[in-house]
């Protein structure tokens, strides 16, 4: 199967989403492929068959959401000037979301802005991150608070790189197919409920609409002034956990699963969102083992942490709710006393 998606304009700049056999990929300039010890071990060599530049170097950075920061940062940006790369040069980020998102945000800074390709190797990143431009690292204040919209200048995405991904990793790649689900399409939501994702040719049709979904949203709101902060549904809760838990306790998207959960929680609050749905929401998460509960250790330390978040403006937070599965909702500053009310439920949760 391959597929062709284009995001046009009005984004910064169009670029082509591939999804089929990585393609031999002709590089004018320098380039460095940035990837991470797990990831070069399994699957450099395939791709360096397939990647050609005047001059090609390999830039390795530590494994793991902890190392999503301005430290590693600094680090990649020293081997690119060891290197002399320049402004004509191209980094390829070569791994799951981690490393596009670091990578992606190096090449936003290297120089004032180069050329980077995305290769994602995850399903979180085949169906999300890679696409859409938004880079950045985590600080001590929470996730991805520092960071900077740029565009790859293309996306390929091969599922041959997937065969050795761990059950654990894919399960939380399709929390995010779900987010796009709930929130946007609720005939895939359905085709999601009858069709097994561990199946190959249901698996590439899950990762070609979520990618559909994905890039219409980022070609009508690139820079996030409205729609696009839909694909945040679940992540207000997500990122705090994430925060508290210490960075990779939680895969990113299970903690997206327990967000879309509570998340679901406060739309009932307000009456939106039937138990029906909440629960068909779960069953599909429980489905691939993510986790739907988690125990926060104070409600009121835990909301606190909202006005962190980007889509809180003014001391006041916009949620993302789902109305309906297909249907979503902002939800502009709830009053505090709602909120507390569904957090408090989970104070007596049991965790992960
Ligand atoms: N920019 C965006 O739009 C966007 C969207 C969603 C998530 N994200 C970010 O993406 C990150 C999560 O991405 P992720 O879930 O890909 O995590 P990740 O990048 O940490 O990768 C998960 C693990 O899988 C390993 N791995 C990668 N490819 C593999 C393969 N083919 N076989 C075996 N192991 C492999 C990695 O080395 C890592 O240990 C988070 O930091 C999140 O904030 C960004
Ligand atoms: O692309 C987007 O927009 C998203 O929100 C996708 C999310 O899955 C992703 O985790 C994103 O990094 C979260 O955005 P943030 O702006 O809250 O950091
Ligand atoms: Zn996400």
């Amino acid at each position: 199967m391959k597929v062709s998606i284009t995001l046009p304009t009005p984004p910064s700049r169009d670029y082509e989403i591939i999804i089929d056999e990585l393609p031999s990929i002709e590089i004018e300039g320098k380039a460095a492929i940035v990837t991470n010890p797990k990831v070069a071990g399994l699957h450099l060599q395939r791709l360096l068959q397939s990647v050609k530049a005047k001059e090609l170097y390999i830039v390795t950075i530590p494994d793991g959401e902890e190392y999503k920061t301005m430290e590693t940062i600094e680090f990649m940006l020293d081997r690119f000037f060891d290197h002399r790369l320049d402004r004509k040069s191209t980094l390829i980020a070569f791994g799951g979301g981690v490393i596009g998102d670091m990578t992606g945000f190096a090449a936003s800074i290297f120089q004032r802005g180069i050329d980077f390709i995305q290769i994602p190797t995850t399903l979180l990143s085949q169906v999300d991150a890679s696409v859409g431009g938004k880079t950045g690292i985590n600080n001590r204040f929470g996730k991805n608070l520092v960071g900077a919209f740029h565009q790859p200048k293309a996306v390929y995405i091969d599922t041959f790189w997937l065969n050795t991904l761990p059950k654990r990793e894919f399960s939380a790649g399709i929390a995010e197919i779900i987010k796009m689900a709930v929130m946007f399409d609720a005939d895939f939501f359905d085709w999601l409920e009858k069709n097994d994702l561990y199946e190959d040719s249901n698996l590439k049709e899950a990762i070609k609409r979520s990618v559909e979904l994905k890039a219409r949203v980022v070609n009508e709101d690139e820079k996030e002034k409205g729609v696009r902060a839909v694909l945040n549904y679940g992540h207000t809760f997500a990122h705090v956990i994430e925060n508290f838990s210490g960075y990779g306790s939680y895969l990113h998207g299970e903690a997206v699963a327990i967000g879309m959960v509570m998340a679901n929680d406060l739309a009932q609050e307000f009456g939106y969102f039937s138990t029906d749905e909440s629960e068909r929401v779960k069953e599909l998460l429980k489905k691939y083992n993510l986790p739907v509960s988690y125990s926060i250790e104070s409600a009121e330390k835990f909301y606190d942490q909202f006005f962190l978040d980007k889509k809180s403006h003014d001391n006041k937070i916009t949620f993302i709710i789902p109305e309906n599965i297909g249907k979503y909702k902002m939800l502009s500053s709830p009053e505090k006393e709602s909120v507390i009310k569904v957090l408090k439920k989970f104070e007596k949760a049991e965790g992960f």
